[in-house]
């Protein structure tokens, strides 16, 4: 069934869908898209553009046209009491469970996550916002089959919620035809049902910026949030965001982003996982470049590292907050093996990350807050954040961000396959509904399968690249061995679990999509069309 609302929007029904997608919304979603959207899809063309160019050999710098923002002396804007702790931040999927459990974590934020986390089916989408809506009122629960029922405590983590990227549509909702932004969707329907409500709560509307890959679309984002409290009536600058530097053309535009936003933005957050999929991404086609196994590329390799001093120096600079990221190491309840190792490796990322100066962290699962909690505050004791902490000692040149050498990574027949094997059950599950799971004990989503996927591609496309035994990465053997992988995830799972889920069709679009002649730019853009 189709709801209209005028003339010319056009949305898919679903459970709840009228709840949420009322006139009004719509009215709203309508302006935001008339508005905005014509210019997301200019910034979407600059994106090919520059990648052109570095296919063409173009080295990435710092911008000379935005010299004097770089070294202007300016600051962003104030940062409302409820964001200046931020040492722990729980992220997960907009389930009605996990909303309920990430809040009651006891974790100081809590990040609702349509973008890498979620598989943005229709249901989900929805659901997602009638999740959100009812926990800012704290009138929500639920009850599992066994009986047991899930309700938000008195102390609950501050929200905070990332729409997806720049890159994706909406395709449920049509304005004249047009699939809408999936980024003016999930925030406009947000900000549109619940920014007063946060306000008379004493928080406010406060958002992730995923995936951006210039201060060009940070300035969109910009202006749509003036745009958006204007029409709302709410004074501008009450939005709160931080934004994710997670392309490597972004690292070269952190103050410039900072700037742009600088009435809304409140901190930076290094996403180690998108970052490292942009700069294989980046740097595909180029012949002096080529990444090791996936377990190879760590926080401590030279160009992670840059990247991230760079971001907590230019944060504090700027009075921002630097947050750190995801280390993917998830607990077992079940398993005391495998719940020491997550916190080992857990416990030394954050050790690492308030060392170098970031203000807080992020964890992927309950068990992990208080992990992540300790390390931290053995470096900033009582203080909510370091901001202090100038990083004088960094200087980070734009060589140093795309030095992409690894002493000691190599290229595996057991990496290759991990990767095969990672990247089909995780878009298995995507196609399932399930945007994050825990694979090998490794927390995976639409970031970490990106870096899977893409390293097939770059290995299969580079010239002669061969494993550490001698052997060809060659299209026959990929095959070969994604049958074998394939095969290997039906013994796991099951039938019923493998044809439900949808992994043979996982298999295929995984073959395609690293098989292809061009590099698909996200693994979600030919996957959505196989969702409802
Ligand atoms: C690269 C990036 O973008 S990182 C950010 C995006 N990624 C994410 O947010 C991933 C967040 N994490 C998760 O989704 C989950 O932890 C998973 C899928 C990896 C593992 O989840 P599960 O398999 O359910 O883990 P497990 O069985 O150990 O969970 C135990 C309990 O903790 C809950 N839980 C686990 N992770 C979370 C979470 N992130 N938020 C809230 N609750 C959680 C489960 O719901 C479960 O609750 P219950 O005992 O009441 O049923
Ligand atoms: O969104 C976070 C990332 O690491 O990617
Ligand atoms: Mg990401």
């Amino acid at each position: 069934m189709i709801l209209e609302n005028t003339a010319e929007v056009k949305v898919k029904s679903t459970e709840g869908a009228d709840e949420i997608l009322t006139p009004k919304a719509l009215d709203f979603l309508e302006m935001l898209h008339l508005r905005f959207d014509d210019r997301r899809k200019e910034l979407l063309e600059k994106r090919k553009e520059r990648q052109n160019r570095i296919d063409a050999g173009e080295k990435l710098d710092f911008l000379s046209e935005t010299k004097h923002v770089r070294e202007g002396d300016w600051r962003v804007g104030d940062v409302p009491k409820d964001l200046q702790m931020r040492r722990v931040e729980i992220t997960g999927p907009v389930d009605r469970k996990m909303v309920i459990n990430a809040l009651n974590s006891g974790a100081n934020v809590f990040m609702a996550d349509f973008e890498d986390a979620n598989s943005p089916t229709w249901e989900n989408v929805v659901q997602g916002q009638i999740n959100l809506r009812d926990a800012i009122r704290k009138d929500i629960d639920f009850t599992v089959h066994n009986g047991k029922v899930y309700r938000l405590k008195e102390e609950v983590a501050v929200l905070k919620v990332r729409p997806r990227g720049w890159h994706l549509n909406e395709k449920h909702l049509t304005i004249g035809g047009t699939p809408v932004s999936a980024s003016l969707f999930d925030f406009g329907l947000y900000f549109f049902h619940n920014a007063e409500e946060l306000l008379k709560r004493g928080t406010g509307p406060y958002f992730y910026l995923p995936k951006l890959e210039s201060h060009l679309e940070a300035r969109l984002w910009n202006n749509v949030f003036v745009a958006a409290q204007e029409a709302l009536g709410i004074p501008v600058g009450t939005i709160k965001v931080t934004v994710l530097i997670e392309t490597i053309t972004a690292a070269f535009e952190m103050d410039e982003i900072l700037y742009e936003l600088r009435d809304h933005i409140v901190g930076l957050n290094a996403g180690r996982w998108d970052y490292i999929f942009s700069a294989i991404k980046k740097f595909r086609n180029r012949e002096d470049v080529l990444f090791p196994d996936r377990t190879d590329v760590t926080m401590q390799v030279p160009f992670m590292k840059a990247y991230t001093n760079l971001l907590v120096k230019t944060c504090h600079i700027r009075g921002a907050h630097a947050m750190g990221g995801m280390a993917a190491f998830i607990p077992s309840r079940r398993d005391p093996a495998v719940n020491e190792n997550a916190f080992r490796k857990v416990k030394a990322d954050k050790a690492f990350e308030a060392k170098n100066g970031f203000d807080g962290t992020w964890v992927a699962h309950p068990d992990l807050v208080q992990v992540a909690r300790e390390e931290f505050d053995k470096v900033l004791g009582d203080k909510p954040h370091q901001k202090e902490v100038l990083r004088v000692d960094v200087q980070v040149r734009a060589d140093d961000l795309t030095d992409f050498t690894i002493k000691e990574g190599k290229i595996t027949e057991a990496g290759l396959r991990l990767n095969i094997n990672v990247g089909i059950m995780y878009i298995g599950n995507w196609l399932c509904g399930t945007g994050a799971a825990a694979i090998h004990n490794l927390m995976e989503d639409a970031a970490t399968a990106e870096i899977s996927r893409a390293q097939v591609w770059q290995w299969l496309h580079h010239p002669h690249t061969k494993t550490d035994d001698g052997l060809e990465i060659s299209e026959e053997r990929v095959l070969q061995l994604i049958k074998e992988e394939t095969e290997g995830i039906k013994e796991e799972v099951g039938l019923a679990m493998f044809k439900n889920c949808h992994f043979e069709r996982a298999s295929h679009l995984f073959s395609e999509l690293v098989l292809s002649q061009c590099f698909v730019e996200f693994l979600t853009l030919p996957a959505y069309k196989y969702i409802e």
